[in-house]
């Protein structure tokens, strides 16, 4: 079973410090939930974990190896969805699946993904945000990438798309270990295994939204 281990996590920004010696672990088949009031650096966590954002400091191991962070993402290992989208507006749905997979088969499983043939022919600047997320999570968790850094997946995505992404996200937990961060905690909770806050620059393990109360995320009347 993979196993991606980060280490002795450290960033600050000038005289604030961010994340103070976060230590985490996920192994595939596990989705992990990071919350935290904006600002606290959730997303800064996972462009550390990608290597796009340089630490203080950062130790990361995949099975036991160590990986520098600029190695990896020619290591193709860790995938990460940005919270903007990444994809070109003006293309079809059915150009843009053969920029990211050569490979008919490979295509092929994007193609006959479950609400694919609704919306292969659209261009991406007129898919639903819903449309797109997925069509983006679809794409990425496609990568032969083993661990995933999913930044805020459900933010503004209608009802019906939150609930395709959310299978598609058991899907690939099979295979694939995942980090995501969002602030639709109830959406998060009900397909995470492990959770934890961001509070003070530290990282605290919770289980429920009685802890997303206790620790201030959440007013208790919420
Ligand atoms: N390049 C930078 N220089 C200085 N400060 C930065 C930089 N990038 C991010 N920050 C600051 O770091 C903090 C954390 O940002 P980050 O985007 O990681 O927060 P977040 O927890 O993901 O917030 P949100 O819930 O709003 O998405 C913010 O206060 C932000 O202004």
């Amino acid at each position: 079973m993979d196993v991606l281990e980060i280490t002795n996590l450290n960033k600050s920004y000038g005289k604030k410090i961010l994340l103070k010696n976060i230590n985490l672990q996920c192994k595939v088949g596990e989705i992990i939930g990071a919350f935290g009031r904006n600002g606290t650096g959730k997303s800064t966590l996972l462009k550390l974990i990608f290597g796009t954002v340089k630490a203080d400091s950062i130790h990361i191991k995949i099975n036991s190896k160590t990986i520098f962070p600029n190695d990896i993402i020619s290591s193709k290992k860790i995938a990460y969805l940005p919270q903007d989208t990444f994809l070109p507006k003006e293309q079809k749905v059915r150009e843009i699946i053969p920029l990211f997979f050569p490979n008919g088969e490979d295509q092929d499983k994007i193609f006959y993904s479950p609400q694919v043939s609704s919306f292969e022919k659209t261009k991406v600047g007129k898919l639903s945000l819903g449309q797109l997320r997925y069509l983006e999570l679809l794409i990425i968790g496609n990568l032969s990438h083993t661990f995933l850094m999913l930044d805020e997946p459900f933010s503004m995505i209608e009802p019906i798309y939150k609930d395709v992404i959310k299978d598609l996200l058991l899907k690939l937990k099979k295979s694939k270990g995942i980090i995501l961060t969002d602030h639709y905690y109830n959406d998060v909770f009900e397909i995470t295994n492990k959770n934890f806050i961001i509070r003070d620059a530290k990282k605290i393990e919770i289980v429920d939204k009685a802890d997303l109360i206790k620790y201030e995320y959440l007013k208790s009347n919420q």
